[in-house]
């Protein structure tokens, strides 16, 4: 796998929280999911990736070039979707995308329309009167305009119905059918992930978890519910684990060894929210 962009040792302070020497890489070819807790860094990280905010340390490659020497050419690539899209209110969608447009070097209005149409959008009807989903389409019809080899988004799906989740996660696999794209994403809709996802970016406090494979993750891990009151001895082999009256529940990543030990256990594939879950502690990780 080829990485797209490399992000190594970025580090950025706020009163209260710091990034702590973030280190991932997104690959071509990839949809990348980037999860963690609220306040755990994921805007942060993006908007410094983007330069939107400064950052006291480390660096961003492109294609193994360090972005700020090729700011115009990174600006190029990449397509950006927020949570909620910096549109002027008072501006039809032709007027904003006239805007938005001119600052790219291979703005393709034919794939714009084509996208407009695909999500039902009227080119002269006002930023203000879009619903939530339909900005999202809008920002997502701009970012896929411009021949863009990157995505990135900032929670893009949040606040949306499942069926437009659903389109939303059909033209992610459409852009990656082109090959030799790639996609990077924060959601807290993790179910979105299982369906979507080759990789995924767990941060946690300013600090990344882990960057793993998502089907070699789903591999490796399996929730356990056994019966009875688990042996204290036996806890080190779950990564969170919880007991009630009737029994406990854990994810593990040691399935030989808790098969081997309780082998009267139902053991069940995990979610990526099972894995995410697994990982935190009451909002810190383990
Ligand atoms: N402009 C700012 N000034 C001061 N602190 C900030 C600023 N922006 C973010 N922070 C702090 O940085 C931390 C990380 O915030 P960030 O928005 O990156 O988290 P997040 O993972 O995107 O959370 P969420 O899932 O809730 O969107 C939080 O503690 C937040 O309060």
């Amino acid at each position: 796998m080829q990485p797209l962009l490399e992000v190594e040792g970025l580090k950025k302070t706020y009163p209260g929280f710091q990034l702590n020497g973030v280190s991932f890489s997104i690959y071509e070819d990839c949809i990348t999911g980037f999860i963690g807790a609220n306040g755990a860094g994921k805007t942060t990280t993006i908007r410094s990736i983007l330069h939107l905010i400064s950052h006291e340390a480390g660096t961003i490659k492109f294609k193994g070039k360090d972005i700020l020497k090729t700011e115009k050419s990174f600006k190029d690539s990449i397509g950006v979707v927020f949570d909620e899209g910096f549109f002027y209110d008072e501006l039809t969608l032709t007027q904003m995308k006239n805007l938005i447009a001119s600052s790219y070097s291979h703005w393709d209005n034919g794939a714009y329309t084509h996208y407009l149409d695909a999500f039902s959008l009227r080119p002269d009807q006002t930023i203000s009167s879009l619903s939530r989903g339909m900005k999202m389409k809008f920002s997502l019809a701009l970012a896929l305009s411009h021949h863009a080899e990157l995505l990135i988004m900032d929670e893009p799906t949040s606040g949306l119905d499942p069926l437009v989740r659903k389109q939303f996660i059909e033209i992610l696999k459409e852009f990656m059918d082109q090959g030799g794209k790639a996609v990077f994403y924060s959601t807290h809709n993790t179910s979105d992930l299982d369906k979507a996802a080759d990789m995924l970016v767990m941060i946690d406090n300013g600090k990344i978890l882990f960057e793993e494979d998502k089907d070699m993750l789903l591999e490796t891990h399996r929730l356990v519910k056994g019966k009875g009151l688990l042996p204290a001895e036996t806890k080190k082999l779950f990564l969170k684990v919880e007991q009630t009256k009737y029994g406990f529940t854990g994810v593990t990543n040691q399935v030989e060894e808790a098969r081997r030990i309780f082998p009267d256990a139902v053991f069940e594939r995990v979610t990526v929210e099972d894995i995410m879950l697994s990982h935190m502690k009451e909002g810190k990780p383990v």
